[in-house]
């Protein structure tokens, strides 16, 4: 018997509610495939739920963190170095703050004016290196002018580089067979939401859009690891929309503002929108709103799995902070 197409869409949101996906669908999802029903029969994409799923793992890393304070009387800490007044840093430093409090990690800061030199930064993270309640550091990017950022950066210890910036991180996340220490967080992020959600990678066409050595490198290498078919594409890559357009895994870092419209999707992709831009919009209080490098709508009606901005990769970023951050605990006390 065939099943008529509202009992079609009502049985599709069922699958979704009950979804062995590892994450339960929100209502938001719920409705958004809903309105998607009701539009039209195709272009059902899921929705990839990052808040929710960092609240899950968010979870986890706190339930670990308690038995291993049971054990050894001690918890992790994460100090956080932010240098000048740029607004977005600023949000995103209290966020990590109020993330390491919901979970238990204890917060080190320190907040320097634009006007610090480059010695004094380097003294704050000495100071970090040096202290053993400290056991991951994180330099907020970007530095201001005149600060040599790689100089900063190569002063944190290698045991406490919980961004996993390195060189030897990155390296050691290149080589085959090799362990790096750490995953760098936004990367790590997009690969635990294609996890969650059972989006394949092995044997994928994978392309990473952009090649930055906090994002689309790190990413690429990742989705290698995993056995994916990886191609990078950058500023100077001909046909980058063509090339998008045959890849079952998009991860979208670039840095422009709905920049990949629906015809550089493939029907069925899943899109990992990594981009956070803001861009000006009256009817909000703050007279901004954050888009992501996709554009969302149409991206949607042909992609299966999608994130959002906000929303999507941005709160995994911190999540797999803490995550690191208790993985340095971990290892520089030997558990
Ligand atoms: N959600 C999160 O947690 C995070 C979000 N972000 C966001 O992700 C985005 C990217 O960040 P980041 O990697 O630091 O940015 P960068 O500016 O360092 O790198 C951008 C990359 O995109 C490439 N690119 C630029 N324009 C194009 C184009 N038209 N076509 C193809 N490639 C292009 C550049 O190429 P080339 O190398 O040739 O210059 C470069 O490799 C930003 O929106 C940022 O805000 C960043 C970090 C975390
Ligand atoms: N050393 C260093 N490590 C970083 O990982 C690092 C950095 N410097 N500099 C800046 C970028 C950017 N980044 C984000 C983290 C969280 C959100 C995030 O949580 N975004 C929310 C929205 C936040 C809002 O409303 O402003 C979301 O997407 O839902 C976004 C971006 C980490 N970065």
């Amino acid at each position: 018997m065939a099943l008529s197409f509202s009992q079609a869409c009502h049985d599709s949101v069922a699958g979704l509610r009950n979804s062995t996906r590892g994450v339960p669908v929100t209502s938001r999802a719920r409705s958004a495939s809903l309105r998607v029903c009701a539009a039209a029969a195709e272009g059902t994409a899921t929705i990839i739920d990052g808040k929710m799923t960092a609240a899950a793992i968010r979870k986890e890393i706190a339930t670990e963190l308690a038995e291993l304070k049971a054990k050894t009387s001690k918890v992790p800490g994460l100090a956080v170095v932010l240098v000048g007044n740029r607004k977005d840093s600023e949000t995103y430093v209290r966020s990590k703050k109020k993330s390491c409090a919901e979970v238990g990690i204890e917060s080190f800061g320190t907040e320097l004016s634009d006007q610090a030199t480059e010695e004094e930064i380097l003294k704050v993270v000495a100071d970090y290196n040096a202290n053993p309640a400290v056991n991951g550091i994180l330099v907020q990017l970007p530095l201001p002018k005149g600060i040599n950022e790689q100089r900063v950066l190569d002063a944190i210890s290698l045991e406490k580089d919980v961004d996993g910036f390195s060189p030897e991180n990155i390296g050691q996340l290149a080589m085959r067979g090799r362990t790096p220490r750490f995953v760098p967080c936004t990367p790590k992020g997009c690969i635990e939401l294609l996890e969650r959600y059972n989006v394949p990678i092995a044997g994928k066409n994978a392309v990473v859009v952009g090649r930055s050595n906090i994002v689309g490198l790190p990413a690429a290498l990742l989705l290698q690891n995993r056995d994916a078919t990886v191609t990078i594409v950058h500023s100077r890559t001909k046909d980058a929309q063509k090339i998008c357009a045959d890849a079952d895994i998009v991860i979208a870092a670039l840095g422009k503002a709905e920049f990949m419209t629906g015809d550089w999707i493939k029907p069925g992709a899943a899109v990992i929108d990594v981009g956070i831009n803001a861009v000006d919009d009256k009817t909000s209080p703050k007279g901004y709103k954050l888009v992501g490098d996709v554009n969302y709508k149409e991206a949607s009606a042909k992609a299966n799995w999608i994130t959002p901005v906000p929303g999507g990769v941005g709160p995994m970023t911190i999540c797999m902070l803490l995550k690191n951050t208790l993985e340095g605990f971990k290892q520089q006390n030997g558990l």
